[in-house]
């Protein structure tokens, strides 16, 4: 049986930094990766690349809405091409960055456990099994699949993933779920030509979110052509017809769809590991149960990115390699608690990022603060291209005058956000961002002027 000191199951991105960080310190590294599709991971291959790219490409077709149908499908076709090309490339660069002789050896196949040491990797050829010191599980999240009686087996029915794959652009898009992957697939799709509808069983549209800003983001999806349909269960699936049930109204209505995409969250990938063999816990969700070192209840063994439940980003993933590396290399001082705030942005049309408390979250908590706010028509970057929707609000304490939370609607506003958790982290106060040289036009400036304005 082969020995290492360190095996990471699956080839996320805190697994692939580990690899890459630990093997050229000389430690013997191997890397489990089930499908050969999926080196370099979910994030390369069918989740944030593939979709910010496809998102910037639609985003130049809006200036050709008038363009005939054909025209449009043949364009997304293409560009649907060149994605491939591009993701085929990565992916590949990925796989040889990680399987050289001072990194790691990739090993192919599904690792499960079969003690808290030893993996069996169940191969094309067979099954071979492998023996650490230190395990590392980065096995990712999957699709939750609702329950809806027509979803097997059909062929309009798509998870982002798959969906990523289809040349043919739908003439209607029908999503259920009203997340995160719900509105970046609904505003692409939409600037790409299709009839796009969601269907969220929720009766807010996005419930985290303040009032104001939601409906910020909702006015402008709407105006893309896109329908937002609350309290409208998805009830069965009839070839290419979906039925919905508006639970207010009682009413039943049918819905052609070329494609339903099924956006209705993500869950950990525990199945199959045989975690139970490993003294390794899971929780409700099915996700390991980490400590904040990220230690499992088998202290060897860690897990890392989606696969431990809560946020599930890409630089969650990559931060988790930093808590990992600290325990087997470093001082054992960095941990989760350590991380600071977590921003996150949507790719909508224009971004909407956010970081710390809300508005409603504040008014919660009895805090005492002041909401500055800007519209972005104000901005000169954002009249000059033309990108004058959505507007800007930050949340600072009275007193301390430390920025709380900030709602970024707006152009670049993913940028501008890193510089807010910057200011957020070292515990310095708003007047560092607003009294700051920026390089003008820029979207940045804004921070010149956002603190002038109290609501
Ligand atoms: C459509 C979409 C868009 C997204 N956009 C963004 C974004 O813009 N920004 C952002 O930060 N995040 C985004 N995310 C989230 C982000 O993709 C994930 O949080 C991130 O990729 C998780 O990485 P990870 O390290 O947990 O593991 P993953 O990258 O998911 O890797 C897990 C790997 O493990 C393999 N594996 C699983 N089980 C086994 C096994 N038993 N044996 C061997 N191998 C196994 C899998 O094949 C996979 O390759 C998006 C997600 C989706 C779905
Ligand atoms: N830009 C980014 O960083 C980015 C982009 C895409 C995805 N992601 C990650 O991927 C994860 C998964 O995204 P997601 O959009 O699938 O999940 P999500 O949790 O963001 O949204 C799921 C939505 O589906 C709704 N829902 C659940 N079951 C339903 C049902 N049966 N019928 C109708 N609606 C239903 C929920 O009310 C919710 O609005 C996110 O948590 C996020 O971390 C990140």
């Amino acid at each position: 049986m082969k020995q290492y000191d360190v095996v990471i199951i699956g080839f996320g991105k805190g697994g692939k930094t580990l690899a890459s960080f630990l093997g050229k310190k000389g430690w013997n590294i191997a890397v489990v990766e089930k499908s050969k599709k999926m080196y370099g991971g979910t994030c390369i291959n069918v989740a944030c690349i593939p979709t910010k790219y496809l998102i910037h490409e639609a985003k130049k077709l809006q200036f050709r809405q008038n363009q005939e149908w054909e025209e449009k499908a043949k364009t997304y076709a293409s560009v649907m091409a060149t994605k491939k090309e591009f993701i085929d490339k990565l992916r590949l660069g990925n796989y040889k960055k990680v399987n050289q002789p001072n990194v790691a050896e990739v090993i192919d196949g599904f690792a499960s456990f079969v003690d808290e040491h030893t993996l069996s990797v169940e191969q094309e050829n067979g099954v071979i099994q492998i023996n650490a010191e230190t395990i590392i599980i980065n096995t990712g999240a999957t699709p939750v699949l609702p329950d809806i009686i027509g979803i097997d087996n059909n062929p309009v029915v798509y998870t982002s993933e798959t969906l990523l794959n289809e040349e043919r652009l739908p003439k209607t898009l029908s999503i259920i779920g009203g997340g995160y992957i719900s509105l970046e697939f609904a505003s692409m799709y939409a600037d790409f030509g299709s009839k796009v509808r969601i269907f969220d069983r929720g009766d807010t549209f996005l419930p985290k979110e303040d009032g104001d800003v939601a409906k910020a983001v909702r006015e402008t999806l709407e105006k893309k052509g896109i329908e937002i349909h609350l309290q409208a269960r998805s009830k069965k699936i009839e070839g290419d017809q979906l039925v919905i049930e508006f639970t207010n109204e009682g009413a039943e209505k049918n819905f052609q769809s070329d494609a339903i995409l099924l956006a209705t969250g993500r869950k950990p990938n525990t199945d199959g590991l045989q975690l139970e063999k490993a003294g390794v816990k899971t929780g409700k969700r099915k996700e390991v149960v980490v400590d904040s070192q990220l230690r499992t209840s088998t202290p060897h063994i860690f897990a890392i990115g989606d696969v431990k439940g809560g946020p599930q980003f890409t630089y969650v993933s990559l931060d988790d390699y930093r808590i990992v590396a600290d325990q087997l290399t470093g001082g054992k001082e960095y941990n989760q608690e350590k991380r600071g705030y977590l921003p996150y942005s949507v790719f909508i049309d224009p971004p909407l990022s956010r970081i710390g408390l809300t508005e409603k979250e504040a008014i919660d908590k009895n805090v005492n603060f002041d909401l500055f706010t800007l519209a972005a028509a104000d901005i000169p970057r954002a009249k000059l291209v033309g990108e004058t929707e959505g507007m800007l609000q930050v949340i600072v304490e009275k007193g301390s005058d430390e920025i709380l939370g900030a709602a970024l609607f707006c152009a670049e506003s993913y940028e501008i956000i890193n510089l807010i958790k910057y200011n957020m982290d070292t515990g310095d106060t708003y007047h560092t961002l607003k009294n700051q040289i920026y390089t003008h036009p820029s979207m940045t400036e804004s921070l010149n002027y956002l603190f002038d304005e109290l609501v």
